[in-house]
Parts: C-alpha cells; structure tokens; sequence
C-alpha cells in the first residue's frame, strides 16, 4: 500500500469563483499531494457566474456565454461529463435605436443572414473573418500554457497572443481600430455598439482588445452549460482536493522572520466580516483571485518592502433586472409579442435607459419539455430601473429580482495593465480582466498564476517571461 507523503507547501487562495477554482485545479495539476490548497470564499462558490431563482426557475444571474473556441471551459464541461444548455427554438432578436427597429431577425436563419448582409454589406464577412483570425491566434496560449511557460504580467499574455499589435489593442479605443481597418459607420453603430454595450455596459470608446472579445460573445455557436456555468467551479475545487472556508480575508502580511517567502493571512473569524476577532494562518503560496480595485475590496497589505495599493481604473456597475412578467409591447411599437422580438439590443442610450432586454431561459431548460423552458426577461442597465421605467417596459410583473453588481472594469484605453505577481509567492489572478474580462479570459489568467507559482517555487526561471513569438521550440 502506498504512503501519500504529507503536504509541505500550504497554498492559501482568496475568492472561489471561477478564478481561484480554477486556479486551485491547475496548482493541484502541478504540485499533486505535496500542496494543501485553503479556498476563502464567504458567498456562494462561483462569484460572477452565480445564479437566481425566480418564479421556480434558476436563472443564470452574471456571466452566462462560452464561446466554442474557449479550450479551457469546454475541456472542463467534458472532464466533468456536463451537457451543453439546450437551445430552444423561438428566439428573436432585435437591433433598436431607440425609435425604431434597424435590424430586425427573420424567422429563417438564411434570411436573417441575406438580410444582414444586404445591410452590413462586405463588412460583415470582413469582421466575421477578421474574429475568427482573432480567435486562432488567442489559441497561442494554450500552446505556451500547455508547454509551461508564465507570464510576469498580463502584458506577457497579450505579447503571446499577437505581438505588439494585440498589446496595442489594450491601448486604442475600438472605435479607432475599426476605423483604421475601414469599417462603414453603419457596422460601428449597430453591431460593434451593441456587443459592448450588452457585454460590458460601454461603448465602443473602450479598449479595443475587450471590443474584440466583445464582439466574439455575440457570435454564433456560443453555449452554457446546462445546470448552471457555477457547477464548473464546484467540481474544479473537488477535483483539487481543496478546503473551502466560509471566511472573509481582511489582509496579507508578509513574514518577516522566516528564510523561505511566507505569507499570514488575516482572517475574519466569523461569517460577520465586521467582526474585530481575527485569525491568522501562514501560506508559502498566496494567491487572489478577487478584484483588487477600489470598491471591490478592502484586503489590506501589510510589511511588504514596496507597497502593494495601486490599482488604478474602475469597475463598471451593470444592474440585471430579473422580470417574470409581460412586455409592454406598444413601447417598442408592436401590438404584441408576434411579431416582437425578444431579445431587444439597444445600440445607444435610449428612453428607457435600458442596454438590453432579452428573453432568458432556465439553466436546465430542456427541448421538448415546455414547463422547463419558462422565460423571464432579463434588463441590463447602468442604473436601478426606477417604477416608471418599469412600467414603461411591462405591462405587468408578477415576480422581479434585481443583481446591482460592479460587474467589469471600465474599459478605458488609458488603463494600465496589471502584474500578476505582487511579491515573491503572492499573486494575483483579475489583473487579466483589465484586458477583458470573460470566464475563459480568467482562467487563462489562473493557468498562468499556477505556472508562475510553481515555476518560481522550482527555479524554472527560463519558463518564466519567454518571448513565445521568438522562441516556439520550447
Ligand atoms: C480575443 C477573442 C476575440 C476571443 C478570445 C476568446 C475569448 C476570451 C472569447 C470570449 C467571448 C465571450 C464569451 C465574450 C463575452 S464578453 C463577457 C460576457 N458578458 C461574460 O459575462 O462572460
């Protein structure tokens, strides 16, 4: 019978979202039983990608699409022997500019696709080749990735992923990239403008790498999983064998007195974060994977040589209003739902101050069983709805939920990018998200800090900031 030898390196993760649960599988992929993994997460597993129940049905509450050239999440949704949500017939969409419908979907897929064509004209086939090469040469870091390599720093990633080009799609606003490769205004102001106002609540004055991304998560072929994208993080923690504690971390002090790196974190000693009775435990290997930025968090550093404070940038507010209820159809100039499509995309601010209102369907919808398939309409906007927005939209309401969340940063193209290493053993993953943020974007993120972590905890140095355009015979 064989003896499993006793941890040796305590790895402490703060946040089990999709971050810091992936992150825990990748180290426990790398550092087998020789590493114990503590994951602090207070709320409910998954952060961002939690759920919401209404009128009896469980709703996907943040982020809800994989685009199907995400290697990570589909490689996760098979391991996991997960099912791909069912697409149930009947969806409509709508491109509104506040009076009126300027693209309206056809009932035939050939159709709607002639029809766009005949309005978008050469652009839409240019930007859909365009994408799909943006998507190829994303796929250059799950080759650096899979062959070992870490980056420092999230510039790192971008260099890998497109040389100086895609490092300066972090810089320029989208609207000047498209201008520069000659799109018609047509294009910008519908489509483009529509993909980050429903994706990130902007415009497209962001950044245009995260346009890009955008732009991706409005194309065809984009799933979830069936059950809810959360059930990916609760099966990443079991796989690694992690601990999950229901504690708020209040800070991170640096261990001043031992030879080897070592970190103590501050634990709230209770679920009351507020309390003033505090814990402390000590990790060789510390990583965040939780936003640093103001209004997020309130992690302190404490005795590290240069301080850990400044993260510049904002995160966006977006409030998704969940409404079992009817559509005021004559708002949007219909009599009712025939006709009406149900996934109305707003391509500027509007009446109604609303960014998008959609049909959304139950986590485990299922073709061919109507009781499961119950829509509710899902609100994106930048502010609360106030009763006479919402009575503009309903005509009735029989059950409302509201998620008020900074869900992104604010992608402004002035942002400086983030480092992933914040001192010698500490790391921290949503630095990525300054370039976009998207699930798969996240655990790209969390590969890297797993490789970083284990790559300096074994003097693996040459793996660590290898110009991958240079060097491919790693
Ligand atoms: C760089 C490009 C174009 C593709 C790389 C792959 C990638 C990260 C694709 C993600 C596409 C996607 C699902 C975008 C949606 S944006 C964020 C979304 N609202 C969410 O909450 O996840």
């Amino acid at each position: 019978k064989s003896v499993q030898p006793e941890p040796s390196i305590r790895i402490g993760i703060i946040g089990g979202g999709i971050g810091g649960s992936s992150c825990s599988y990748f180290l426990h992929e790398l550092f087998g039983a020789k590493a114990s993994i503590d994951v602090y997460e207070p709320s409910d597993i998954g952060g961002r990608i939690a759920t919401v129940d209404i009128g009896g049905h469980t709703y996907e509450s943040g982020a809800s699409i994989i685009h199907p050239g995400n290697m990570y999440m589909k490689k996760f949704t098979k391991e996991f022997g997960l099912k791909h949500k069912d697409k149930i017939p009947g969806q409509k969409m709508g491109f509104y500019d506040g009076e009126k419908f300027v693209f309206l979907e056809s009932d035939w897929v050939i159709a709607t696709y002639a029809k766009m064509l005949w309005h978008y004209g050469w652009d839409l086939i240019k930007f859909r080749r365009e994408i799909g090469v943006f998507v190829e040469k994303f796929s250059r870091i799950y080759d650096s990735q899979k062959k070992g390599v870490a980056y420092s720093s999230v510039e790192g990633i971008m260099n890998t992923i497109g040389g100086n080009e895609v490092v300066d799609y972090t810089k320029v606003p989208f609207l000047k990239a498209l201008k520069d490769r000659g799109y018609k205004d047509v294009i910008i102001d519908e489509m483009m403008a529509i993909a980050t106002r429903v994706n990130y609540g902007q415009s497209v004055n962001m950044s245009a790498f995260a346009g890009f991304v955008s732009v991706a998560g409005i194309q065809g072929g984009l799933f979830s999983v069936h059950g809810g994208n959360n059930q990916v993080c609760s099966q990443l923690l079991q796989k690694s064998r992690a601990n999950i504690i229901k504690s708020t971390i209040k800070g991170v002090k640096l261990d001043t007195e031992s030879a080897t790196p070592g970190y103590y974190l501050t634990i709230a000693a209770n679920e009351n974060s507020n309390s003033t009775f505090h814990t402390s435990e000590r990790y060789d290997i510390i990583v965040i994977a939780t936003p640093l930025h103001e209004g997020k968090s309130n992690i302190s550093f404490e005795g590290f040589p240069k301080k850990i404070t400044n993260f510049p940038g904002r995160f966006h507010r977006t409030v998704a209003t969940f409404v079992d209820g009817e559509l005021n159809t004559a708002s949007f100039g219909f009599k009712n739902m025939s006709g009406c499509p149900n996934q109305i995309l707003t391509t500027k601010d509007n009446q109604f101050k609303i960014n998008s209102i959609a049909h959304n369907l139950p986590i485990d919808c299922k073709v061919g069983n109507k009781e499961s398939q119950k829509p509710v309409w899902k609100v994106f906007s930048k502010e609360p709805l106030s009763e006479k927005q919402l009575y503009a939209l309903f005509a009735s309401r029989k059950e409302m939920k509201v998620v008020d969340w900074l869900a992104y940063p604010h992608y402004d193209p002035q942002n400086s990018l983030p480092k992933f290493e914040l001192h010698d053993q500490l790391y921290y993953i949503n630095g990525i998200e300054w370039a976009a943020s998207a699930i798969e974007m996240l655990i790209v993120g969390s590969r890297n800090t797993a490789l970083l972590a284990y790559n300096k905890y074994n003097g693996l140095n040459d793996m660590i900031d290898v110009d991958f355009n240079q060097k491919t015979e790693l």
